[in-house]
């Protein structure tokens, strides 16, 4: 479980989140959704000490994030940022490779190469694994950085809007990809999703953020209703049942 106690967080004067308090449970997808500048982003970065816990405090698992060392931190989560600053005149297999590096130091096993392989297979990268990433599309580009998450094996994946550039294939397969290392093999998802209907579709908890405060939080029941939604996002919705899960109709 993560548990997110009184987190409050600011940049210069601006207060970004205002003390936050969560728990999010292991062992299913969890999404955090929320208009603009809600603090979502800045949410997942403190869960995974890419800026450090200002206020309040963050335990994965037990481990206080500002007091784990690196090392067992990157072997107990992964982050998938939305921005990435990488090299670009890196190849997609050195990328992938590079999320084993928590596991060999340096020197890679036999088992690191196996899980870099399985990475870039399950991310129909094999065919890419030689190009240098400023060569790829942003689709592919965003493929090979989930790939390199993955390959780093970890309990807990945070993805910060992992479906972006996605096209409709690789954006479904992903999901069904995350409901299957959710429900089969007990890993824990915490992913930012504006497309609110692959929350609806895949979440079992879901997590509303704005103005850096804690809006809404249940199962997609709970939390995708018009009543919610609209005081979320200042906008009228309708929502409708299709296989038993909600589908919100935002868009028109
Ligand atoms: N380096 C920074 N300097 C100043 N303000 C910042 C900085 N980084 C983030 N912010 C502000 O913090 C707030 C929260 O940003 P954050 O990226 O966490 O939001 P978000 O919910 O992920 O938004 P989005 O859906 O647009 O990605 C925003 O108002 C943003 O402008």
């Amino acid at each position: 479980m993560i548990e997110i106690s009184g987190v409050s967080h600011s940049i210069g004067a601006a207060r970004i989140l205002h003390d936050v308090s969560l728990q999010l449970p292991a062992g299913g997808i969890t999404a955090l959704v929320g208009p603009n500048g809600a603090g979502k982003s800045t949410l997942l970065h403190l869960i995974a000490r890419l800026d450090p816990v200002q206020a309040g405090r963050i335990t994965v698992d037990g481990l206080d994030v500002n007091r784990t060392p690196t090392g067992l931190l990157a072997r107990k989560l992964a982050i998938l940022a939305q921005q990435t600053h990488i090299g670009s005149r890196l190849r997609v297999r050195d990328l992938v490779g590079f999320g084993r590096y928590p596991h060999h130091h340096g020197r890679p096993r036999p088992e690191d190469e196996e899980a870099t392989e399985a990475a870039l297979r399950e991310f129909d990268l094999l065919p890419l694994a030689g190009r240098f990433l400023d060569s790829l599309s942003g689709g592919q580009q965003q493929r090979a950085h989930l790939a390199m998450v993955f390959a780093q094996g970890t309990d807990w994946l945070l993805l910060d809007e992992p479906l972006n550039n996605l096209d409709m294939y690789h954006a479904r397969a992903l999901m069904r990809r995350l409901r299957d290392v959710a429900q089969a093999h007990g890993r824990s998802v915490v992913i930012v999703v504006h497309e609110i209907n692959y929350a609806a579709a895949y979440a079992d908890h879901i997590v509303a953020l704005k103005h850096g405060r804690v809006a809404a939080v249940g199962t997609p029941e709970e939390v995708l209703c018009p009543v919610v939604l609209e005081s979320v996002f200042d906008m009228p919705m309708r929502v409708h049942q299709v296989d038993n899960r909600p589908l919100v109709l935002h868009h028109v």
